[in-house]
């Protein structure tokens, strides 16, 4: 599924992640490290959203350097601390996505039912809270058809109620259409609400399974 390869990240001089050679297979992945092992900086290269030294191929077919805008159409990511245009509505911006990811119609709203958000999308961004602000960044990283669906530190701000709900979701796409899902984490994945999933730790600035 994914191929990092000769990977190195630094900010200002100081190396955060080395990775030489890591296949993620596909599945569903549950990234996990301490504050500040690299886990944001991770996902943030996966989804090309920075910039970093080697490659990164998904499928054996697509590089983000050699190929960046299929690359990039084909990986969706959802930001730990998500920030909007706060003029829009929740409504106006899940339309832009939709438009950006080719999103079939009506894609949306079996998403926005399920997690309560029918009664705000209507209101500016600006009014929101930040677990309302979490929910709207995983509407739209579920939206298109990616391959690869990326999410920093999902559970952070959602209420109990909702953390049900947001496994369904990635496990019901994963098995309907083989998505692949990271998530991060700084803490150990506990429940059986989600199949299979396998455990990458970050630490001493790589990435290895958990054993
Ligand atoms: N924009 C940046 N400029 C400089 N250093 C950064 C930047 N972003 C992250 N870092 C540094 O990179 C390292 C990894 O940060 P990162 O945010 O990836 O960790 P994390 O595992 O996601 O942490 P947390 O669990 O606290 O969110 C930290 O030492 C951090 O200080």
């Amino acid at each position: 599924m994914l191929r990092i390869q000769h990977f190195q990240k630094s900010y200002n001089g100081h190396p955060v992640l080395h990775i030489d050679d890591f296949f993620i297979a596909p599945g569903i992945h549950w990234i996990r490290g301490s504050n500040g092992s690299g886990k944001s900086t991770f996902l943030k290269t996966v989804g090309g959203l920075i910039s970093f030294e080697g490659d990164i191929v998904l499928n054996e077919a697509l590089s983000l350097k050699q190929q960046p805008t299929a690359y990039r159409s084909a990986v969706n990511f959802a930001e730990a601390e998500p920030l909007f245009p706060d003029f829009l509505t929740g409504i106006e911006l899940i339309q832009l996505f939709k438009t950006a990811k080719n999103a079939p119609s009506g894609q949306e709203q079996p998403y926005v039912e399920s997690m309560g958000m029918t009664a705000y999308l209507s209101d500016r961004i600006s009014s929101y809270s930040s677990g309302m602000l979490k929910k709207l960044a995983l509407v739209l990283a579920f939206m298109g058809r990616p391959a690869c669906i990326l999410l920093d530190e999902p559970l952070t701000t959602l209420d109990v109620d909702s953390l049900p709900v947001l496994y369904s979701w990635i496990a019901d796409l994963h098995q309907q259409a083989g998505t692949t899902f990271l998530l991060s984490s700084h803490q150990a994945f506990e429940g059986d609400l989600l199949p299979n999933v396998r455990e990458i730790l970050v630490e001493r600035a790589t990435l290895h399974y958990s054993a």
